[in-house]
């Protein structure tokens, strides 16, 4: 628990009217008991802290000035949303973040009034805000919406559709954004570099200085407002954000409540739009620890408040990320062909391994997965072999590109889809669970899941050597099993899977890391004499046809696993099965996928326990097929 300030007045404020008619030097007060609050909070909980502490003086100046919930509020990413959510009436449940039954860690609909969108998915409020003042027009009512956008995810295409957008359309919109130089990692790019030069015009600011003290509330079209633009263009030749027809206010000091409460309160006064507000923050302010991190404390487990030690228990086994990021890294040594993409997330896919090594051939493209995908193919057009590293979840954003730019010109883009299914506290947003389906429905894709890190070390040097088509193998967040990855690294036959078990009544299917529950469900069925024969399929696509047609052949029930939605593995097994007439002898075969429903945040196991996929759920399965065996007795051995 850190310290906390004495007279605490945030336990007078339940929602923002509390904030109304505040002093300057409460509003200060409170801004900073909410920083203290938000650091003892995810100090018990882990999550994301950097943002958050971010935007403190913001969240509580929008708070004071505007009206939520007729004001809509939408942040951008949602992961700095901590500040909002306990200023808005879920302060004493921010010890449930994150956690099964408890608040997201993103912006939330279902959650609160005060979530008008829920997020998570960057650059998508600048979209959803013009949405909202559409409706608003259209329906005749007089509310404000604010979008609070990030440096980093202003590096999204998406971004600049929605001001194109809404640029032209001259409806009301305020957007600020929240320039604290910093994505996860820095940010990078052109837009980064742009944003730094504003900031860093000092005659631009002594300008701004005296324009501000002219703008009045008259509304855009006053002396003043002329005045302001002629100073501005003067200074700057106008800015990217005037060209796209906002408003540009700024660069203004985000942490300075006696500059951000006067500049929203005219903003609000002005009645026009569209207005872009540039508010310089710090990622991390005010907790030292935070600010010294080169991370900024991103994303960050439990840890102690006054050494900022983070409580990570010690890996048991590399991380899946870290063994695809290792792999590639030596295969690179003899290969000056491979290279790495990431979309902003080097240190979460691994690929800063890569980059220490090879800087030339890695490339973070910033929070832009449409332009990674086609980037690619570019470089595999030319004779490269890139890696296209992106969470599953994040590959969705640029799946056109997959179809149109690789698939459909057969180019030879390896696709590194980490997060695969279920990824625990992130919740729905973020769960990995449909890449299964929607890359193995293309015609020569190439698809694999690692059932462990030895098995995604084989597929990592499976994909450097396919040269003639797209190629894509998915793993999950967090841990390996342990198990030993051999020096020497074996390509896998393509399209080939491998039998562990041989049996002869019951045969489990496993596509990716199920196969551990697979093993020990045959172990619950064994107990009571059922013979089980467990395969891992390896490929969904080229799928080991000649696998599937024996296992359905010599067994009475054939269970497929998958950490993935309906429509993936089990849909492609059961379609073949199908179409050679293997279903006519009366097999009793049952796809086991994720439940088709978005399942809420909580522990990956206790997710996968939910969703039916656990060991003692398939050995249910296959005795609820067989016809007999014990079920009371499968759960008892899974309780022991
Ligand atoms: C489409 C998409 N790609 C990647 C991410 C992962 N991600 C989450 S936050 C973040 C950085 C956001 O930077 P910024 O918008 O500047 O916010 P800050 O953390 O600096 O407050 C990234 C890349 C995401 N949420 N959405
Ligand atoms: C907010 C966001 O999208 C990222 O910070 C994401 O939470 C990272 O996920 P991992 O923790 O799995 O890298
Ligand atoms: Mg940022």
């Amino acid at each position: 628990m850190t310290e906390l300030s004495p007279n605490r007045l945030l336990d007078a404020i339940n929602s923002p009217d509390d904030l109304k008619g505040r002093s300057r030097a409460e509003l200060k007060q409170i801004a900073q008991e909410v920083r203290e609050e938000v650091i003892d909070v995810v100090s018990v909980t882990g999550g994301h802290l950097g943002s958050g502490l971010g935007v403190v003086e913001l969240t509580v100046a929008i708070h004071a000035v505007f009206d939520a919930p007729d004001d809509k509020l939408i942040f951008d990413v949602g992961h700095q949303c901590y500040p909002h959510k306990i200023l808005t009436g879920r302060r004493d449940q921010m010890r449930t973040l994150r956690q099964g039954g408890g608040l997201s860690g993103f912006t939330k609909r279902d959650e609160s009034e005060y979530d008008p969108f829920g997020a998570a998915h960057a650059s998508t409020s600048i979209s959803a805000g013009f949405g909202f003042a559409k409706a608003r027009d259209l329906q005749g009512k007089d509310n404000d919406v604010i979008c609070v956008i990030g440096d980093g995810a202003m590096t999204a295409g998406m971004a600049y559709e929605a001001m194109n957008n809404a640029g032209a359309d001259k409806s009301r919109l305020i957007v600020i954004l929240n320039d604290n130089d910093m994505s996860i990692a820095p940010p990078v790019g052109a837009m980064s570099n742009y944003l730094s030069k504003l900031v860093s015009s000092r005659p631009y600011r002594g300008l701004r200085k005296i324009a501000k003290k002219m703008v009045s509330p008259m509304g855009l079209e006053s002396p003043a407002r002329r005045a302001e633009e002629y100073l501005r263009g003067f200074a700057m030749g106008g800015t990217l954000f005037e060209e796209l027809g906002f408003y540009y206010i700024g660069p203004i000091d985000g942490h300075d409540l006696d500059t951000l409460i006067p500049i929203l309160e005219n903003v609000k006064a002005m009645r026009e739009g569209p207005i872009l507000i540039h508010a310089v923050t710090q990622k991390g302010k005010g907790y030292t620890h935070a600010e010294n991190s080169a991370d900024k404390y991103h994303g960050v487990s439990k840890f102690s408040v006054i050494t900022g030690e983070q409580a990570k228990a010690k890996p048991k086994a590399p991380a899946y990320q870290k063994v695809f990021g290792q792999t590639l890294t030596k295969l690179a040594e003899s290969d000056p062909k491979i290279c790495t993409i990431t979309a902003a997330m080097p240190s979460g896919t691994s690929t800063d391994i890569f980059e220490k090594s090879f800087p030339e051939r890695s490339f973070d493209v910033g929070i832009a997965e449409q332009h990674a995908v086609t980037f690619a193919a570019g470089l595999a057009a030319d004779g490269m072999r890139p890696f296209c590293a992106i969470y599953s979840t994040f590959l969705q954003r640029g799946y056109d590109q997959v179809v149109h730019d690789v698939a459909i010109q057969r180019l030879p883009v390896r696709f590194a889809i980490d997060r695969a299914g279920l990824v625990g506290a992130d919740g729905p947003t973020h769960a990995g669970s449909f890449d299964i389906g929607f890359m193995g429905a293309l015609p020569g894709m190439v698809c694999m899941a690692a059932a462990d890190e030895a098995e995604l070390a084989r597929m990592v040097l499976t994909a450097a050597q396919i040269d003639d088509r797209p190629s894509a193998f998915r793993y999950p967040r967090g841990e390996g099993t342990g198990i030993a990855i051999p020096d020497l690294l074996l390509p896998l036959e393509i399209g080939k899977g491998r039998v562990l078990r041989e049996g002869t009544t019951i045969a489990l299917l496993s596509y990716g890391t199920r196969l551990q529950e697979a093993l020990k469900a045959a172990e619950m069925l064994s107990a009571q004499g059922l013979s089980v024969t467990v395969a891992d399929a390896r490929f969904a696509k080229p799928l080991d046809t000649e696998l599937v047609e024996r296992l359905a052949k010599n067994h009475e029930v054939l269970i497929t696993l998958e950490e993935g939605a309906t429509g993936g593995f089990g849909s492609f097994v059961l379609e073949h099965l199908a179409r050679v007439g293997a279903l006519d002898r009366g097999l009793r075969i049952r796809p086991m996928t994720l439940p088709d429903e978005f399942q809420n945040h909580d522990t990956p196991d206790a997710m996968y326990e939910a969703a039916g996929l656990t060991a003692r759920h398939i050995a249910a399965r296959a005795i609820e097929a067989l016809g007999r065996g014990d079920i009371a007795e499968i759960d008892r051995l899974a309780r022991a």
